[in-house]
Formats: C-alpha cells, structure tokens, sequence
C-alpha cells in the first residue's frame, strides 16, 4: 500500500485539455475584459471609442447616399446641382473621419497588446516566483508554465486583435443594419441570420487549435530544449567536443517534422470548418439578396430603395465577415486565455501579488519587499538556539524511492556541523530541507522546540544564506554577483568587499578591468568570464556577504584549488565566528574539523559523532576517511621478489 505521506502534490497537474463549453463563453469573455481594462483601461476605452465612431458613423454615409440618389432619379436632369455638390462633400467628409478614427484606433493597437502582454505575463511570472519549489520537479507543472508563457505572450494580442475587430464590426454592422431597417426592418434580422454559421465555425475551429497545440506540449518542451542545448554557450563546447551538432539537430528537426505533420492535419480540419460555414452563410446571403431583388421586381419596394437595400445587404455580409474574423479570433483566443487563467490561479493565495521591488540605488535603503505571508503561515522563532530534525522523510516528486527516510540530527547554535556520504545519499536534500526549500512529508524540524514545517519559508529564509553545489552564474557585474546575497544592501560596496576579501575573490575581482563593476560572462558586450574557482568565490562571497546567522555550504571547495582551500577552511571559525555552519563535503581533510558529523547513507543517518569519535568506531566514516587518506600516501613499494 502507498503511504499517502508520500502521495505527490497534484495542484499544478493537468493532463487533459480543459473543456470550453458554450455557456462559459460570455463568462470568459467577461473576464477577458476585465483583464484588458486592469491591463490597460485608457488605451483600451480610447480604442473602442474610436471604433464606435468608424463603425456607427456608417450610417450617416449610408442614408445620406440614398437620399441623393432619390434625389437624383426624382428631380432627374433637373437636379439642383450644387446642393447635391454639397451633399456629396458632406459624405466625403463623413468617409473622411471614418477613415481617421480607424486609422488612430489601428496605431494604438501595438501599444495597448504590448501592455497587455506585460500584464499577462506579469501574472505568469507571479507563479513562478511563489509557487513551491517542488512544483518545479514535475513535468506537468513545466507544461503548463510553457503554454502559460507562450499563451500571455501572443493571446493577449489576438483578444485585442478579436475584440478591436468585433467592436468595430459590430458597430459598423449597428450603422448599417439601421440603415436597413429604415428601409425595410425585416430584411435585418434575415441578413444577420447569416453571420451564425460563421459564428460556430469560429468556436469550433479554436477548439480544434487548442487541442492540438496541448497535446503538442511536452513535445514542443522537447524541441525547445533540444535549441537552447544547441544554441547557448553553456552548452556549446561539449556539444563540439563530442560533435553532438549533427545528432542533436537530426532530433530537433524529427521533432520539427512531427509538429508541422500536426499543424498541417488541424489546418485542414480547421479549413474544412470554415469552408462549410461560408457556404452556408453565402447561400443565407443571396437568398436575402434575392428576396430585395423580388421585391424590387413585384414593386412591393422602389428601386433606390433596393438599390440601397441590396448595398447594405452585402456591405452587412462583409461587415458580418469582419465581425466572424473578430469572434475567430476571440474563440481562438479563449481557450487559451481558460488555460492561463487557470495556471494563474496557482500563484500560493497572494493577493495582491507581490510588486517587484524598487531596485537600490547608490545612497539609498530601500526597505525589502515581504510577500504576504502564506495562508498556512503562523509566527515563526526568528532563529535558534538549538535546531533539532525529528524523523525527516522525503520523497521528489519523480523519485521512486524517498531521498531522505527518519532522518534525526541536532545542530547547536554557533557549531560547524559536517554531512558526508557517498554520491546520492541525500546530503544536497537535506540541504534543501533545512533551507526550507521543500516541505518533508513526514518529520518536523524543530527551532528551539517549536516546529517550524508549516511556517512561511520566505521569512525563514531571511535567516539563512546557501551555497549550493550548482550555484548560479549570474550575468551581471561582479559587485551585483556578490551584493545579491542580500539584494536590498546590494550597494554597500564596503560589504561587498568585505565579503569578497573572505571568500578570497577580492584580488581577482579588484584586478579586473573594471574592477568589481566588471560584467562577468562573454555574453553581454564588455563581458569577461571568470575560471570555475573563481566563479565559486564569488559565489561564496555572495553566501558570506548574506550575513545569515544560519549557513549550509553544499561543497564549496568542489573547484577550489588547494591553497584556496586549505585558507578557507583555516578561516572558516574566524570568518563565521558566531554563525551555524552546515558544511556537505567529501573532502575529509576539511570535515574532520566540524564539531559534530553525521554520515548519511541511502538516505539515513549512518552514524554521527565527532572525527574521533566516529574513528574509534570504525564504521563507514572511519572507512571512507581511511580510503581518501590512502590516497595521498606514498604506494607501498611492490615486492619485486
Ligand atoms: N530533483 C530530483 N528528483 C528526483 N530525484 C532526485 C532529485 N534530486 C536528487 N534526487 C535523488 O535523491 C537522492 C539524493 O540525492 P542528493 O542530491 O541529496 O545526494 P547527495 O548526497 O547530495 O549526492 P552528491 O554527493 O552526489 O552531491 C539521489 O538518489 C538522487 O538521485
């Protein structure tokens, strides 16, 4: 039986596309709506008002042409010539701010998609930056992030696109079905008969799209992946050095191939959609043509008026038209814009949002940002005196095995505690664990006696810097690469110096061309790269200018050389005086100095004690210290004998 301790977290799944149905539809557009008007109001109101002018400004023009046309027929060779004369500038004129208003509506349009889009995006960027950690380990979560991303990115502008088309479609269609009306009310409601199959086709056809396009998902992930291996620098050198261009090529483009045979496939299906909808609306179309022409012919209507019906019939059909390319555009748009709301619906009970921080400036101290607490939050102790693991289990989300099985240890406020263990034996998870990155599924950690599983991680945080094994490279200068490790300081340069000086990076730093304003990696112009030691100084500077009471240290010597380690680690109790420090290593030269080492073993405490102590027992730990120590003595001369 499975424990349901162990159960994975579910929220951010979902494996099938989502159902639109039909009576959602005015509710998603509402809410499309209000996304366009928090996204941006003014722009948006001026572009519909602008609309409404190009669109009911239509029947003006139209009632004014019929009127001199029946002018013309009535008075015939008689007409008074220069009242027509005026009456024709008059709707010239009319055309004229027609055109304008539609001309100043279409160049916002850029803007107002542009500010859209940062909104859309903006709430994707609001999951991630709170969604837990853990979300990041399942693949579900990942494409549902991707389709996110590229649907904030391009939906937006097609519902602006859909609803600028549909607003002045529908208003040009209100001017002209007037106008109709006018002249004969029952030939309106026929006409616009016409636009419903145009109307189903639209929703029909991006429901076929969206469906395609999430089950392309995972492999449109893939094909991203396999271009960001072949076109980044991170990647670029093993890719030549085992000539893996060509293999990795030859699978993106496989993968290139299968997607288009997908697109092709919905593009037919949403072709023959269509053209069964403009069938039938055409055939509605000239039937209602037909009906004006009877008319005309049985005298039941005068001949300028079935002049002018028959123009705005078919100027309602083209309008009716626009009007479908609008609600395409929309029902395309409107799965997609579900699907993102739903994704946005992840964002851990923050609301409002966090605000991106103001960054500092020189002279400045600007306050730091808390994020709301999280609902499940209650007060949290500050830090600790003594801090204790009761029984920690852990399991990833993909793992078949927990990482971490009823792990229990003790760290006392001001020791250097050492982890050590084989490859895989859960170390860097204990790590995560204690950094509050990931929430056991059983066990409790304790700060003082009181347990802080459920507390806010971000506020816990505050307190603790980390070193990770696989830290980042940040692209910017070397004074931001250190100053990040408590952003809000970030321009106290005395302290990013003093950690740089105790991370032993300050030399090498200084001696840059422009010193610690450098922008580190070749990538961005003025760029320079650092060797992967001195990337880990910085990274370490970056750990140590934190000044967290709390540090874990996930193997910070890996790529030191051996002078720079042997002064870290001779320094480590003077330059951390005071702190807790979790130290992960396999170097035991440097473990042998903690005051308390646990052994971790498939997950488990092995055993744990001091150097000496764990010597005289002569368990793993005395094995592993004994088999790295061998190392280093001279080889046993061989018996020649
Ligand atoms: N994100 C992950 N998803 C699934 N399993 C993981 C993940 N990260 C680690 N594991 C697994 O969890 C176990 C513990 O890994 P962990 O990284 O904690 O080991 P470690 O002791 O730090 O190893 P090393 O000495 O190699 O750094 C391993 O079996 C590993 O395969």
């Amino acid at each position: 039986m499975s424990d349901p301790a162990l159960s994975p977290v579910t929220a951010a799944e979902l494996t099938e596309p989502p159902q639109i149905e039909m009576r959602r539809l005015p509710g998603l557009l509402g809410g499309a709506l209000k996304l366009t008007l928090a996204a941006a109001r003014r722009e948006f109101l001026l572009i519909t008002a602008l609309q409404a002018v190009g669109g009911l400004g239509l029947v003006l023009p139209i009632l004014g042409g019929r009127d001199l046309l029946d002018k013309l027929l009535v008075a015939g060779a008689g007409s008074p010539l220069v009242e027509m004369l005026l009456q024709g500038a008059l709707i010239l004129g009319m055309l004229g701010v027609i055109g304008l208003a539609t001309a100043v509506a279409t160049s916002r349009d850029d803007v107002l998609s542009e500010q859209l889009n940062r909104y859309a995006l903006g709430r994707v960027l609001d999951v991630a930056c709170t969604i837990e950690l853990e979300q990041f380990e399942r693949p579900e979560f990942h494409n549902r992030l991707e389709r996110a991303s590229m649907s904030a990115r391009i939906r937006p502008h097609q519902l602006t696109q859909g609803l600028g088309a549909l607003t002045s479609a529908v208003m040009s269609t209100a001017g002209i079905a007037l106008a109709l009306a006018a002249i004969e009310p029952l030939l309106v409601p026929a006409t616009l008969l016409a636009g419903v199959p145009l109307w189903f086709a639209g929703l029909r056809s991006g429901r076929v799209l969206f469906d395609a396009l999430f089950r392309l998902t995972p492999a449109e992930r893939e094909r991203s992946y396999l271009l960001d291996v072949l076109t980044t620098r991170r990647a670029a050198k093993e890719v030549r050095a085992f000539g893996l261009a060509g293999y990795l090529r030859a699978r993106w483009e496989q993968r290139t191939d299968e997607r288009l045979a997908e697109i092709r496939v919905t593009a037919r299906r949403r072709l023959r959609i269509t053209i069964l909808a403009r069938l039938t609306s055409g055939v509605a179309l000239g039937s209602v043509l037909g009906l004006v022409l009877a008319m005309a012919a049985t005298g039941e209507m005068a001949v300028a008026d079935a002049g002018a019906a028959a123009t705005a019939v078919l100027l309602l059909g083209v309008r009716l038209r626009t009007a479908a390319a609008g609600t395409d555009l929309l029902f395309e748009a409107a799965p997609f814009l579900q699907d993102l709301q739903g994704f946005v619906a992840l964002a851990p009970g923050s609301s409002p949002p966090p605000q991106p921080p103001k960054l500092p400036q020189l002279g400045k101290a600007p306050q730091a940002p808390r994020s709301p607490p999280s609902p499940r939050a209650r007060p949290e102790p500050v830090g600790f005196r003594r801090l204790r693991v009761e029984n920690l289990t852990f399991r990833y989300p993909s793992g078949r095995q927990p990482a971490l099985r009823n792990v229990s240890m003790e760290i006392g406020a001001g020791q250097v505690v050492a982890l050590v263990g084989e490859n895989g034996s859960g170390k860097t998870t204990l790590a995560k664990l204690l950094s509050h990155l990931y929430r056991p599924q059983a066990g409790r950690i304790l700060y003082d006696d009181v347990d802080v599983t459920g507390a806010d991680p971000d506020r816990l945080r505050h307190s603790i810097a980390v070193l990770f094994q696989d830290f980042q490279r940040y692209l910017l200068s070397a004074a931001d690469n250190v100053g990040m490790g408590r952003w809000e300081r970030a321009d106290d340069r005395a302290a990013v110096t003093r950690a740089a000086r105790a991370a032993g990076a300050h030399d090498l730093l200084a001696a840059l061309s422009q010193g610690y304003e450098s922008l580190l990696g070749p990538e961005f112009a003025g760029g320079i790269d650092l060797s992967g030691g001195q990337w880990q100084r910085v990274a370490l500077a970056r750990a140590f200018f934190r000044e967290a009471p709390f540090i874990i240290l996930d193997e910070p010597t890996a790529t030191l050389d051996a002078r720079a380690e042997h002064l870290l680690f001779e320094q480590l109790r003077t330059l951390l005086a005071g702190r807790t420090v979790l130290l992960i290593s396999h170097r035991f030269a440097t473990v042998r100095m903690a005051d308390h080492i646990y052994v971790l073993d498939g997950g488990r405490v092995a055993e744990h004690g001091t150097h000496d102590q764990l010597m005289s027992a002569g368990g793993r730990y005395a094995e592993l210290f004994t088999l790295q120590a061998a190392g280093y003595l001279d080889p046993q001369p061989r018996d020649s004998g």
